[in-house]
């Protein structure tokens, strides 16, 4: 299969993939789908021209084990990357299906922590995210009324602690391109029945939003939304380092914040200070509501009691400063 002839679809993922597999150890992060499986073909088919790749390449299906017959579905996917030459491992990982946050994002946890074991500086793990899953993300995030941060949808690289990267060298590419390319490799894909049921949002923007937008405003829809991402990602990272450097003190998050400091902020920043600092103090995940409430103690303050916020901590104003004070209940 490597050494053979590339159809269009291949050789853009191919092209796509080519600049994040030139050193480091390359982990394709593989379940089976369209994507990933063309992501792994991809690998495989650079591998199969380069030795050095051939040693460095790898690829990880994570069995979640949620779904009756997962393990059988996660060997079948692992059985046929190693016929394409691509080493590869199951990892079965135990979700917590107690988490707050949902099954969902128990279950993300839980893989990428998987996805992201024994890998150093400079090793990366390529993950198969489109171009069309970055405008499903959008138009949530929109139809959520999300700011800049959230609209920028999926970051195209991201450093783990490690120092090795996460990647989604597939951003630029439709869907259909993936699928395309499986078909010229002659690679069944497996689809996640999950995919098709319709009590998910993203599910339903899939199969039943995209397709009217693009039949009502013509065919360019998911790109627009993509670049939407794109230009809100660049503005969203000015704005958090100006935030950033506001909330800036060497030894960890403020344990106070003059009021006079936020006082004059613009929007943009104010509320995007608050949010980093009541993220260092420990509160998770604050929401658009939570930090208003916050910033209402500076903008229009009239002597309220403090603010409840999750993760048990209440923020008050007092002698001009913000800080964490008692909850009212203990
Ligand atoms: N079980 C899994 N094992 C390994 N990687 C996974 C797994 N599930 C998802 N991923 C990675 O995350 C990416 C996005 O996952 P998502 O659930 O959106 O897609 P999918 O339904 O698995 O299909 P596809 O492989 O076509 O993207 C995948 O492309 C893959 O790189």
């Amino acid at each position: 299969m490597a050494r053979r002839e590339l159809g269009p679809a291949g050789l853009a993922v191919v092209q796509a993939v080519e600049p994040w597999t030139r050193s480091g150890r390359v982990r394709v992060a593989c379940s089976g789908g369209p994507d990933s499986l063309a992501l792994a073909a991809a690998v495989a088919h650079l591998a199969g021209r380069d030795a050095s790749l051939a040693l460095r390449a790898e690829a990880l299906t994570v069995d979640h084990g949620l779904q009756a017959g997962s393990a059988r579905v996660a060997d079948d996917v692992a059985r046929r990357l190693d016929d394409l030459g691509l080493p590869t491992r199951v990892a079965a990982v135990t979700v917590d299906r107690a988490d707050p946050a949902g099954l969902e994002a128990a279950a993300r946890t839980a893989r990428y922590a998987a996805l992201s074991t024994g890998l150093v500086d400079g090793d990366v793990v390529l993950l198969g995210h489109t171009l069309d899953d970055q405008a499903e993300t959008v138009l949530l995030g929109l139809a959520r009324g999300s700011g800049t941060r959230s609209l920028a949808g999926m970051a195209p690289g991201v450093a783990l602690a490690s120092g090795a990267l996460l990647v989604r060298p597939l951003l630029g590419l439709r869907r259909a391109t993936t699928a395309d390319a499986c078909a010229e490799w002659g690679l069944p894909a497996w689809h996640d029945p999950q995919n098709l049921e319709c009590r998910f949002a993203r599910v339903r923007v899939r199969e039943r939003v995209m397709p009217v937008l693009e039949a009502e405003l013509g065919p360019g829809v998911a790109e627009a939304l993509a670049r939407t991402a794109e230009l809100a990602r660049a503005d969203a990272d000015e704005l958090d380092a100006v935030a950033a450097r506001v909330v800036g003190s060497r030894d960890g998050t403020p344990q106070e914040l003059p009021v006079p400091s936020l006082s004059g902020l613009p929007e943009a920043i104010g509320g995007r200070v608050l949010r980093r600092w009541l993220i260092g103090l420990g509160v998770p995940e604050p929401s658009f509501g939570h930090v208003r409430a916050v910033r209402a103690l500076v903008t229009d303050w009239h002597g309220q009691a403090g603010v409840d916020l999750p993760g048990g901590i209440r923020i008050v104003r007092e002698r001009g400063v913000l800080r964490q004070g008692p909850r009212d209940d203990g």
